[in-house]
């Protein structure tokens, strides 16, 4: 495809659209019938069991979507994503977090230079100097040890550490070496978020870790300046040396907020921030709680499914099946949402770390080349984990709209729990519901088999369900840091591989902007208004009543008021 065609104008793209028809003929509880088909639907890899049986498609769709993808380029486009070439066109930049777990002796070059030397000496430098908080041979500015880390991040600077910190924290190797040791995230502007992670928290005992790619994020930087001043009004400013180190790629403005660049941990421009957990934005703050060597296996995990992605063929390659699988479910199937579903409460923090890597990755109007759009991209992801979700919204996804899920499930739990006298382990009780939501959803109950139930007829049609509504499974061995891995790897492909059969940027975000730079003239007007009492000018009605609402309201506020911490 030349790279100024639409997808969609393809041959590949029409017939799957007639293809359609033929599948809307089909009902999940007959193609389930035909065993054969569920296990060419079924693939493994290191460990990872994929079923994707429950998808309303026939193999012959299937088919159809791997000659999508030729036609979209898609080896070729992962291929230039691994080379190294400015897939990302709009900022002209690599995409390379595949090198950010490399192995050490790896080659992939980005602008003619080797990048994974760089990648490895700052792995090494935070080896060593995580090593040197959990010892205690590095301590605060009264000679305490540092029992406790606040990151301070938003977006991809927060939601992936977030993600891969509560996936961690009941694993019991990453639990036995976090013992006595705190992480926090700090990530919202909101100052209640400021209070909820300092409470509790001693300035001598806690270390301040700023991760910001661009080290600009008015949120990140506020937030930054508060607990500087937390530090410094506690322990005297020269203190902040001692208690605040970063993350960044701008060494200069870290240099500027008076962090020691020794104490700077750096990336660089090819690592987009919703892919960046596995640089020193995650690596940092997740090895100072965990140690090295767990991040290390997380790390490890994320490049198992690297190599996978680049090297499998499509059709044992679980990314790019689940990504083929995506398109058809948006782009044919008309389903614009995407439910994420897994049944382990340790990955409570996944749905909303990959709301960010899909919604901002692919939530896009117009080509790579800039062409608008004749199909909708990109999807809405939600999700909770199981079974807290089908006392929520799983009524919606059974009986109201379609909603595609991915169920995912673990054999090992990190936290058994089994009671004498019980028909089963808690573990077995969860994943009874993992196995049994598919087919729920899959089959259905008919009128007739309510009927045979003896249901009163006036619930019949209250109580049939039609079925027909589809989903993934994914089952993994168990949760270390190594599925952990994994698991973020096979989502962050899966996106770029819809990405990729769109033909969009789904590395780029300038859909962010706009908002950002109308919050810069409100807070010029809030100053103004506050300080010299200048009149609200340069908005629209319902804004300025708005804004002479929140000002009126608040007009006790001094002008200049002199600096306030919470106080709980
Ligand atoms: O790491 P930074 O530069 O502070 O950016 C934080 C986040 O803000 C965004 O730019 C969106 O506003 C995200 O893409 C990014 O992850």
């Amino acid at each position: 495809m030349a790279s100024s065609t639409l997808i969609s104008d393809t041959e590949q793209w029409k017939e799957l659209k007639a293809h359609v028809a033929d599948i809307k003929k089909t009902h999940l509880r007959d193609l389930l019938r035909d065993d054969a088909r569920s296990q060419s639907m079924t693939v493994e890899f290191d460990g990872i069991l994929l079923d994707y049986s429950r998808q309303q498609a026939t193999l012959e769709t299937v088919g159809k979507l791997f000659k999508l993808a030729e036609a979209a380029s898609l080896k070729q486009k992962i291929g230039r994503m691994y080379n190294g070439e400015h897939i990302n066109s709009t900022e002209n930049r690599s995409v390379l977090h595949v090198a950010l777990r490399a192995s050490r002796d790896a080659v992939i070059q980005s602008d003619g230079k080797n990048v994974v030397p760089d990648v490895w000496k700052v792995l090494d430098k935070i080896k060593e100097f995580s090593e040197r908080v959990r010892s205690g041979s590095w301590v605060g500015a009264t000679g305490k040890q540092l029992k406790d880390v606040v990151a301070i991040g938003i977006g991809g600077s927060f939601l992936g550490p977030l993600f891969v910190h509560t996936a961690l924290q009941t694993d019991p190797e990453a639990s036995e070496s976090s013992r006595g040791r705190q992480l926090r995230f700090l990530a919202n502007v909101d100052p209640i978020d400021v209070a909820r992670n300092i409470t509790g928290l001693n300035p001598e005992t806690t270390l301040v870790v700023v991760v910001s790619k661009t080290f600009t994020t008015a949120e990140t930087m506020l937030n930054a300046r508060t607990l500087r001043e937390w530090i410094s009004s506690a322990l005297g400013p020269s203190a902040v040396a001692k208690h605040m180190v970063a993350v960044s790629t701008n060494l200069t403005l870290v240099e500027k907020f008076g962090i020691d660049p020794n104490n700077a941990f750096a990336f660089w421009d090819w690592v987009g921030g919703r892919y960046s957990v596995c640089s020193a934005v995650g690596v940092l703050p997740l090895s100072i709680q965990y140690g090295f060597p767990v991040i290390e296996k997380f790390l490890k995990g994320a490049s198992s499914i690297d190599q996978h992605v680049h090297s499998e063929p499509f059709e044992k390659n679980i990314p790019v099946l689940l990504g083929l699988l995506s398109v058809w479910n948006v782009s044919f199937l008309g389903y614009p949402a995407r439910a994420i579903l897994p049944y382990s409460q340790a990955l409570e923090k996944l749905a909303p770390h990959i709301q960010q890597v899909s919604m901002e990755s692919n939530g896009k109007g117009v080509s790579i080349d800039g062409v608008p759009l004749p199909f909708e991209a990109g999807e809405i992801d939600f999700g909770e984990p199981g079974t807290n979700g089908q006392h929520s919204f799983y009524q919606l996804i059974h009986q109201g709209r379609v909603i595609p899920c991915d169920f995912i499930g673990v054999v090992k739990s990190q936290q058994p729990v089994y009671l004498k006298g019980e028909v089963v382990s808690n573990h077995d009780e969860l994943m009874s519901n993992f196995f049994a939501q598919p087919d729920a959803l899959a089959y259905g109950k008919t009128p007739e088999q309510l009927q045979k139930e003896n249901v009163p007829p006036h619930l019949v049609a209250h109580k049939t369900f039609t079925g027909n509504r589809p989903s993934v499974s994914l089952l993994l061995p168990s949760l270390n840091a190594y599925n952990i891995g994994q698991l973020l790897a096979i989502y962050e492909h899966r996106v770029a591989v819809q990405g990729f059969i769109w033909n969009i940027n789904s590395f780029d975000q300038w859909g962010v902007e706009l908002g950002k730079s109308l919050a810069t003239q409100v807070r010029k007007q809030l100053n103004a208004s506050r300080t010299k009492k200048e009149p609200i000018q340069g908005f629209n009605f319902s804004t300025t009543t708005m804004l002479t609402r929140y000002l009126q309201a608040s007009a006790d506020i001094p002008a200049d008021p002199p600096t306030h911490l919470p106080q709980i």
